[in-house]
């Protein structure tokens, strides 16, 4: 399935994660044991990527389920609501993170005991797991097909198995293109101000021998104008019904000079990441960051002290710039 790292692994207990925030220097697992761990670890990063964070918080919602004492049925789905409400809080973008919360929240509510509650909510949590890993390993292979021997894809942020828990979302694809033989090149951009470009893609396109040049954010315009670029390839957190979506902070300005210079620009997403509730991504929350992310490098400010910064962890792209949807259902467009 991926390389030989696990993204998020449930071990009956305790939530096994890679913190990908000491990524690419050090390749550190962590043992989370209760949901409040599992919320600092969404919200900090140290588990990132919507599907993974979706995955990350059902077995969060499950650890804490775990600890509730009450025999009383009333007051264990009260106390089972505070845990997946401070795990709903952690991030407000990505659609997977409110999709895992409402089916493990349907999962308790639909139980008529606490015994019965207790195993359909891990139930659940596993059947997410399951679920985000066959259909990015279908996005993979379905994504492939459009990738031709000898092209050159552009990526943005990371969405690799890191970012899954499975085979990976654009990563996954273009991995599975490499897998079978095709001869690609890869630009990744850096991704400020975290770098999950210059940290993680670049760590796992290494790790899978994919052949890969790593550029800055703002070097994206000259090659797409520049014609190096046979298409774009990224993720999502969050698909508007309209196909407006929310990506990672830069996606927009890629999309717009993707069309500038008549460059296919698809989206690997899962199901799990489209809100078909939504009408547009007028209304999508776009989650706000720390400044001190943009200030400062690897905890070093390198901004001068009593200065503003922005910090938008992503924008939305108008589905008109989205040539298709690559999902595990097959490649769609919107609306
Ligand atoms: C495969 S979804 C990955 C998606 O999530 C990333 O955001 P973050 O690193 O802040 O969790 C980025 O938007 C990716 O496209």
């Amino acid at each position: 399935m991926t390389g030989n790292y696990k993204t998020v692994e449930w071990l009956g207990d305790r939530l096994l994660i890679i913190d990908q925030t000491r990524l690419p220097q050090h390749e550190t697992y962590l043992e989370l044991a209760d949901h409040h761990q599992v919320a600092e670890a969404i919200r900090s990063l140290w588990v990132r990527g919507a599907p993974a964070i979706g995955v990350a918080a059902a077995y969060g919602i499950v650890l804490g389920v775990q600890k509730i004492e009450s025999r009383d049925h009333k007051e264990f789905l009260k106390q089972y609501h505070t845990v997946a409400e401070e795990l709903a809080g952690t991030r407000p973008t990505a659609r997977n993170l409110f999709m895992a919360v409402e089916r493990l929240n349907a999962a308790a509510e639909a139980a008529a005991d606490i015994l019965t509650a207790r195993n359909a909510i891990l139930a659940e949590a596993e059947k997410i797991q399951a679920e985000e890993i066959e259909a990015t390993r279908k996005i993979a292979e379905l994504g492939a097909d459009l990738i031709n021997d000898g092209d050159t894809i552009m990526t943005h942020c990371n969405t690799g198995p890191l970012a899954t828990t499975g085979y990976g979302t654009a990563l996954g694809v273009i991995i599975e293109a490499h897998r079978r033989g095709k001869r690609i090149q890869v630009l990744a951009t850096e991704t400020r101000p975290l770098c999950q470009g210059a940290r993680l893609t670049a760590w796992e396109l290494k790790k899978e021998h994919v052949p890969f040049r790593l550029i800055t954010d703002s070097m994206a315009g000259y090659f797409l104008k520049e014609a190096r670029v046979d298409m774009v390839i990224t993720g999502a957190d969050r698909i508007a019904k309209n196909g407006d979506t929310a990506n990672k902070i830069g996606t927009y300005g890629l999309a717009v000079l993707a069309a500038a210079n008549k460059v296919p620009f698809y989206i690997a997403a899962p199901s799990s990441t489209f809100d078909p509730e939504l009408p547009t991504g007028d209304d999508i929350i776009i989650e706000e960051r720390s400044p001190d992310e943009v200030t400062h490098q690897n905890g070093k400010r390198v901004a001068p002290e009593g200065i503003e910064a922005c910090n938008p962890a992503f924008d939305v792209t108008p589905g008109g710039y989205i040539t298709g949807f690559i999902t595990e259902t097959g490649i769609r467009k919107l609306p």
